[in-house]
C-alpha cells in the first residue's frame, strides 16, 4: 500500500560528476550476461546538476544542448531512480525531476548512471527519507553497474560487474582533457565487440576463458602519490580496441591529442569520448585548444580530477 510522502521541501538540486576509467580491466563474460571487472574510477569535473520538485504526476525535463539525445520517457535512468526509491519506501514518485546536462551523452563518461545517482539522493531529500548512505549505494547498483561510483565520486576500484566499491586515496590533482565525438556508443555494442575480437584471437572470451582481472598496484600507487607521470604510465583500457574497431576514426583523436603535448591518452570506458592526462593547467588548456583545432572531434574540455560525489546544492 502507498502512503503520501512526507516533509515537502521546495526543489533539491543535487550536482554530480562524470568519470574517467583510468584501469579498466575486463574478465571473461559471466552467465548473466556481465563481465567480472578490475574498474578503477576517477571522477572528473564536468557535472550534471538533478532537481526534483514536488509534482502531482511524475515528469521530466531535460535541458543542456544535447536535451534531445536523452530519453525523456520513464525508461530515462533518473525516473528509474526514483520509482525505485519510491516503491523502497511505499510513497508515490510524484517528482518533477529536470536534469541540466552537461556530461556528454552515450560517451563513456557515465552521463545516465550520474543522472540515476544525482535524482536518488535529490528525491530521498526532498520526500525527507534520509535513507542511509550504505542503503542508497546498495540501491544505486541495482540501477547500474556505474551507478554507485556517480553516487561515491573521488577515486573507487569497482569490481563484481562494477558496483562493488573501494574507494582509493588521491594524493593530488590530475589534470584531463576530454575530446568529445559527434554521436555515441552504446556499451552492451562495445562489450560484445570485445568479446568478439577475443574470440577471434582464439583467446576465448567466457569467465574460463580470461583470467579474474585485478587492480594495478602501480597504478594505485601512482593515484596515491597524485603522480601524473606514473599514472600516464599506467593508464589502460580493455575495452579500448573494441571502441576502436567500432569506430577508427578515434586513432586520429588519440594521435591529436599525443601529438598536441598530452602525456597520455586514452579511449574512456566503452567511448567514444577520448581522455587526455595532462602535466598540469596549462598544459590541459593548450591540448584542449589543439584538439578542437584539429578537427578530430567536436570539441575539448579542460578539467581537474579527483571530483567529489553526488552533492546537494
Ligand atoms: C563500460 C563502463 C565502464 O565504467 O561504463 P561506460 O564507459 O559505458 O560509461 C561500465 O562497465 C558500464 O556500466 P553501466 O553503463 O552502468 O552498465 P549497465 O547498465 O550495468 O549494463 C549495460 C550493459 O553493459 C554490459 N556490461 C556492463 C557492465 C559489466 N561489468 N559488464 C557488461 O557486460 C552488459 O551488456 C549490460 O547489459
Ligand atoms: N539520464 C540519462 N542521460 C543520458 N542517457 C540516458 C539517461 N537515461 C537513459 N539514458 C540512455 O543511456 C544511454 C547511455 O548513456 P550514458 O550514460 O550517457 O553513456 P555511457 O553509458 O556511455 O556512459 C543513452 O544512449 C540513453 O539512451
Amino acid at each position: 500500500m502507498t502512503q503520501s510522502a512526507a516533509a515537502p521541501a521546495g526543489t533539491v538540486t543535487v550536482r554530480v560528476p562524470a568519470k574517467v576509467n583510468v584501469q579498466l580491466s575486463v574478465g571473461g563474460l559471466r552467465p548473466d550476461g556481465f563481465h567480472g571487472l578490475a574498474n578503477v574510477f576517477l571522477a572528473v569535473g564536468l557535472h550534471d546538476s538533478v532537481s526534483a520538485t514536488r509534482a502531482d504526476s511524475p515528469r521530466l525535463t531535460v535541458s543542456g544542448p544535447d536535451a534531445a539525445l536523452v530519453p525523456q520517457d520513464r525508461t530515462n535512468l533518473a525516473a528509474r531512480a526514483a520509482r525505485l526509491l519510491a516503491q523502497r519506501h511505499g510513497i508515490e514518485p510524484d517528482v518533477h525531476l529536470h536534469i541540466a546536462k552537461d556530461i556528454p551523452v552515450a560517451g563513456g563518461m557515465a552521463g545516465g548512471s550520474a543522472d540515476a545517482a544525482g535524482a536518488l539522493l535529490a528525491c530521498d531529500r526532498l520526500w525527507g527519507l534520509n535513507t542511509p548512505y550504505e542503503e542508497l549505494l546498495a540501491l544505486c547498483g541495482e540501477l547500474g553497474s556505474d551507478v554507485p561510483f556517480s553516487l561515491a565520486g573521488g577515486a573507487a576500484l569497482g569490481q563484481g560487474r562494477g558496483e562493488v566499491l573501494t574507494p582509493l586515496e588521491v594524493g593530488g590533482t590530475f589534470h584531463w582533457v576530454f575530446a568529445v565525438a559527434e554521436g555515441g556508443l552504446s556499451t552492451p555494442d562495445v562489450y560484445r565487440e570485445c568479446d568478439r575480437l577475443r574470440e577471434a584471437e582464439g583467446t576465448g572470451s567466457s569467465v574460463t576463458d580470461v583470467p579474474e582481472p585485478a587492480a594495478d598496484e602501480a597504478l594505485l600507487a601512482a593515484l596515491r602519490a597524485g603522480d601524473a607521470q606514473a599514472l600516464a604510465a599506467a593508464l589502460h583500457n580493455d575495452l579500448q580496441p573494441a571502441a576502436l574497431s567500432l569506430r577508427p576514426s578515434l586513432r586520429e583523436t588519440l594521435a591529436a591529442g599525443r601529438e598536441a603535448g598530452a602525456l597520455a591518452a586514452l579511449v574512456s570506458g566503452s567511448g567514444p569520448t577520448c581522455a587526455f592526462l595532462t602535466a598540469d593547467a596549462d598544459s590541459a588548456a593548450r591540448t584542449a585548444h589543439t584538439l578542437t583545432a584539429s578537427g578530430t572531434c567536436r570539441t575539448a574540455r579542460a578539467t581537474t580530477a579527483p571530483a567529489p560525489g553526488a552533492t546537494v546544492v
